[in-house]
C-alpha cells in the first residue's frame, strides 16, 4: 500500500501536527546571466514533516543539497536561486507562515530567531570576535524579546540551559573552546524562544565527548517540545540521538522514517552504503561518485553506483529509469523502484 509522503507520520510524535511541512520543495541555481550557463539542482521535490518533539537528522555526502534546504527554509539564499514548492509553519501562538513565498520582511521580523532559530556550521567565525558572548545574547535577546523584563537574568537562564559557566559569558570568541563556542551558538539560536530549531553540521570540528555533549543538547530542545532539523555528516552522532532521519542524495530525499527502523534495517541502497562506511559496517565505501547537480539524469541518480554496491558494473536496472518518487509505506518513506 502506497501513498503521498505529506501525510506520513513519525511514529515518534504520532498525535502532534507538524510545526513546519515542506512539501516539495525544490531550488535551483541559475549560472550565468539568466542561467545561459546552466543551473545546478541543488533540491529537487524534498517533502517532509517536522513535528515538536522530533529530532530529524539530515544526512547525505557532501554536495547533496542539505544546506541550501535549510537555508532556503530561513530564506537565506542568493539571487541565482529558483524556488518551487512550500514549506509551512505553524504554530499555536501565530497564523501560519508559507517561507517559499514569504516576504523578506516577514521573514526577518518573524521568522528567523523567533520561530526558527540556527545553530550555524562554524559557529566560532560566526560570534563577532571584539564583543564577549554575554554582550552578544544580550543584544540577541534585546532584538528577539523586546518585552522581556529582566534581559540580563535571561542571557544568563539561557546559558545556564546549554550548560555554560556564567564566567564564560565574559570572555571573548578566541578566548572560547570549539565545544564552548559551540554552546554559545545554541544560546544564541534559543535567544527567541524559537520552536524549531536547524542546526547545519553542529559537530563538526569537536572531539567526540564534546560531538556526544552538543547532540545531546540538541536532543535535549527536542525533548522539551520543539522541533529540531540537525543537518550532519555524523551517523554516528546521528544514532545516538535522532528520533528521524532523511538521508539525501544528489538533492532528493531517498529515504526517510523513524531513526532506530532505518539504522537498523535500510531500504534504500544508498542508506546501506552510508552505514557500510562506518566501522561497525566494515569501512566499505561506497563505489562510485554521486553526479553532478548540473547534469542530473532523469531516473534514479544513484542507480550507476548501486550496481557497482551489488558486484556488477555501472549499468542501469531497467525498473531504474522513472523518476525516483518518495514512496510511503507506513511510517516509513523510500525512493527505490526495486523492491527491498
Ligand atoms: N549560490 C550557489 N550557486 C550555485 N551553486 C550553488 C550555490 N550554493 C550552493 N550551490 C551548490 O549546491 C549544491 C548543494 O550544496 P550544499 O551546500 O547544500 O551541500 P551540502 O549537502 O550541505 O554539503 P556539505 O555536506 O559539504 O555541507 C552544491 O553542488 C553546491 O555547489
Ligand atoms: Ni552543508
Amino acid at each position: 500500500m502506497t501513498a503521498a509522503v505529506g501525510d506520513a507520520a513519525p511514529a515518534s510524535a504520532e498525535l502532534a501536527a507538524p510545526l513546519l511541512s515542506v512539501d516539495r520543495l525544490s531550488v535551483r541555481f541559475l549560472l550565468g546571466r539568466k542561467g545561459k550557463r546552466g543551473e545546478v539542482r541543488a533540491v529537487t521535490d524534498v517533502s517532509f514533516d517536522l513535528r515538536p518533539g522530533q529530532l530529524l537528522t539530515l544526512v547525505g555526502e557532501s554536495g547533496c543539497g542539505k544546506s541550501v534546504l535549510a537555508s532556503a527554509l530561513l530564506g537565506l539564499l542568493p539571487g541565482n536561486a529558483r524556488l518551487r514548492g512550500a514549506a509551512t509553519l505553524s504554530t499555536s501562538d501565530s497564523d501560519p507562515v508559507e517561507l517559499v513565498s514569504a516576504a523578506e520582511s516577514v521573514l526577518a521580523g518573524r521568522v528567523r530567531g523567533r520561530l526558527v532559530g540556527l545553530v550555524p556550521q562554524s559557529s566560532a567565525t560566526h560570534l563577532t570576535p571584539v564583543r564577549t558572548a554575554r554582550s552578544q545574547l544580550l543584544e540577541t535577546v534585546r532584538a528577539l524579546r523586546p518585552g522581556v523584563d529582566d534581559p540580563a537574568g535571561l542571557v544568563e537562564h539561557l546559558a545556564e540551559r546549554v550548560g555554560l559557566e556564567p564566567a564564560v559569558l565574559d570572555r571573548y570568541p578566541h578566548e572560547l573552546s570549539g565545544g564552548t563556542a559551540q554552546r554559545v551558538a545554541v544560546a544564541l539560536a534559543l535567544a527567541g524562544d524559537p520552536p524549531v530549531v536547524l542546526a547545519d553540521e553542529p559537530t563538526t570540528g569537536l572531539d567526540r565527548p564534546l560531538v556526544d555533549r552538543t547532540v545531546d543538547l540538541l536532543a535535549g530542545l527536542a525533548e522539551e517540545g520543539r522541533a529540531v532539523l540537525m543537518i550532519t555528516h555524523d551517523l554516528a552522532a546521528a544514532r545516538r540521538v535522532a528520533t528521524d532521519v532523511a538521508v539525501m542524495y544528489a538533492s532528493r530525499l531517498v529515504e526517510l522514517g523513524p531513526a532506530d527502523r532505518v539504522f537498523a534495517d535500510p531500504w534504500h541502497p544508498y542508506t546501506a552504503g552510508l552505514l557500510g562506511a562506518l566501522p561497525e559496517g566494515g569501512f566499505t565505501p561506497i563505489p562510485g561518485h554521486p553526479p553532478e547537480l548540473t547534469a542530473l539524469p532523469d531516473g534514479c541518480a544513484f542507480a550507476p553506483r548501486c550496481a557497482l554496491l551489488a558486484g556488477g558494473g555501472p549499468e542501469r536496472d531497467a525498473r531504474c529509469t522513472g523518476a525516483p518518487e518518495l514512496v510511503r509505506h507506513g511510517d516509513r518513506a523510500v525512493a527505490c523502484r526495486r523492491p527491498c
